[in-house]
């Protein structure tokens, strides 16, 4: 008799996975290699930034005291001492009515507590030194960048589990750090399963189809912070199956297959997770796509039976692999970032699980807009290139209506969030 599946709701199918005590390691990378990984450690400042007080702009370091009469009809003379080149420390101590020529980034001279721009001054030679006249009155302070304006020492800048952008690398450069204490990459054993799968590279032949799904699903563990191993196709064979998902348990702690989850006469997974002696953590989830995404545990490892229908298989990924993959690398929001957006179209029909329709977001005056990406079917391969969100409507006896405000979980950010699901 075919065995009754209980649909569990995403949000307690989530839970069973994040329930799972999950091992995070780092590994050190050269700075040059840093981007998009993710950091290991909390990044503070090792020291203030500046360092010492500097000049923002080309010009003259003064004491603002001595501009006090300053103003349109009363040019006051300053004697230039000095020169300062950025990378320089002065020699000459600023005194009444003296000026240092500063560039941009030098460091301040002693004695000085401004910089006039080098366009208010007018220059001047006389008797074979150096003037400068000044009509406008400065203030302390005005035209300095103080040390520790940036950073102050010690300050927390960059949060363990934040990845690795382009400003993180300037941070991390301005205080040293060469070498990166990043998330290691998780890798994660992928097979493809069905023996109506064809190579990227082969011709169509009737009845087959090329397997699109492992390599959705290796760009997706990429998209992720990931590395995909991926193993090859497997026909729908229960012997070659098991000791391909076997062998491939010795080396990975997470190891997806596509397809075979349903109850289909060829859907062996089910008989697999039996031989292997998995606890079946769920084989049944209340959305669709994806409904019938299976997750089991052997020991401490993680196997995903993610649906071999390419959208089923794509949401499946996103719901319940990437907070797993998220949370190696250290990030404490692991799931995709949910925000609301307003429906631009009907979704009529009732449904009696929640759905996740492909959809794509934009702005319009300022506001979020989802609307479907393509075809809302779980067989379909298209939806997914225009996909940058996942439009959620929860399961219940009414449609939904253009204007409706919806949540969206968006699939092309970094932030995240503590927890996508909300009652459903
Ligand atoms: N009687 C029932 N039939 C089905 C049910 C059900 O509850 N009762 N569930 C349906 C749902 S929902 C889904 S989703 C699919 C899940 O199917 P499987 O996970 O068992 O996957 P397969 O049967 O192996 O393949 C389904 C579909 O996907 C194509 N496929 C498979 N692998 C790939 C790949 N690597 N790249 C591209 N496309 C792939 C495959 O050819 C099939 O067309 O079951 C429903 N049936
Ligand atoms: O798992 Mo199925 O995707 O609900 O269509
Ligand atoms: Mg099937």
């Amino acid at each position: 008799m075919l065995e009754k599946r209980k649909p569990l709701p995403i949000h307690e199918a989530v839970g069973k996975i994040m329930d799972i005590k999950i091992d995070q390691e780092t590994e050190i990378v050269p700075l040059k290699d840093s981007l998009n990984r993710f950091l290991a450690e909390d990044i503070k400042a090792k020291h203030d930034v500046p360092h010492f007080n500097r000049s923002p702009y080309d010009g003259f370091a003064i004491r603002a005291e001595d501009t006090r009469l300053a103003e349109t009809g009363n040019s006051i003379e300053f004697e230039v001492i000095e020169k300062l080149a950025a990378g320089t420390v002065a020699e000459k101590k600023v005194g009444p009515f003296q000026a240092s020529r500063i560039m941009t980034g030098a460091q301040m001279p002693d004695g000085a507590d401004t910089v006039i721009m080098l366009e208010l001054v007018k220059t001047y030679e006389k008797n074979n030194k150096d003037y400068i006249s000044i009509k406008r009155k400065q203030h302390s302070g005005e035209n300095v960048s103080f040390k520790g304006e940036d950073a102050k020492q010690g300050e927390l800048l960059v949060q363990k589990g934040t990845i690795i952008n382009p400003g993180v690398v300037a941070v991390l450069a301005t205080f040293g750090y060469h070498q990166v204490k990043t998330a290691k990459k998780p890798v994660i054993g992928l097979f493809a399963t069905g023996t109506e799968l064809l190579e990227v590279s082969e011709e169509l032949v009737p009845g087959k189809i090329r397997n699109s799904n492992a390599h959705m699903i290796q760009a997706q563990a990429e998209r992720a912070g990931a590395e995909a191993k991926y193993y090859g196709q497997l026909p729908d064979d229960i012997d070659i199956c098991y000791s391909a998902i076997k062998q491939a348990l010795t080396e990975v702690d997470i190891l997806i297959t596509t397809g075979g989850v349903s109850v289909g006469d060829y859907d062996i997974m089910p008989d697999i997770y039996k031989r292997l002696e998995a606890d079946v953590l769920f084989n049944k989830v209340a959305m669709r796509p994806g409904s019938v995404t299976t997750v089991a545990k052997l020991d401490r490892k993680i196997l995903y039976g993610l649906s071999g229908n390419p959208s089923a298989c794509y949401v499946g990924f996103e719901l319940f692999v990437r907070p797993v993959i998220r949370t190696k690398l250290f990030s404490d929001k692991p799931h995709l970032r949910r925000e609301e957006a307003w429906l631009n179209v009907d979704f009529p029909k009732a449904n009696p699980f929640t759905r996740l329709i492909r959809g794509n977001l934009s702005f319009e005056q300022g506001k979020l807009r989802a609307e479907p990406s393509g075809l809302d079917k779980s067989s379909v391969v298209m939806s997914l290139a225009g996909a940058n969100a996942l439009i959620v409507l929860p399961s219940g006896t009414r449609g939904y209506q253009k204007g409706d405000i919806v949540d969206v979980l968006l699939l092309e950010d970094y932030e995240g969030s503590k927890g996508a699901f909300k009652g459903v």
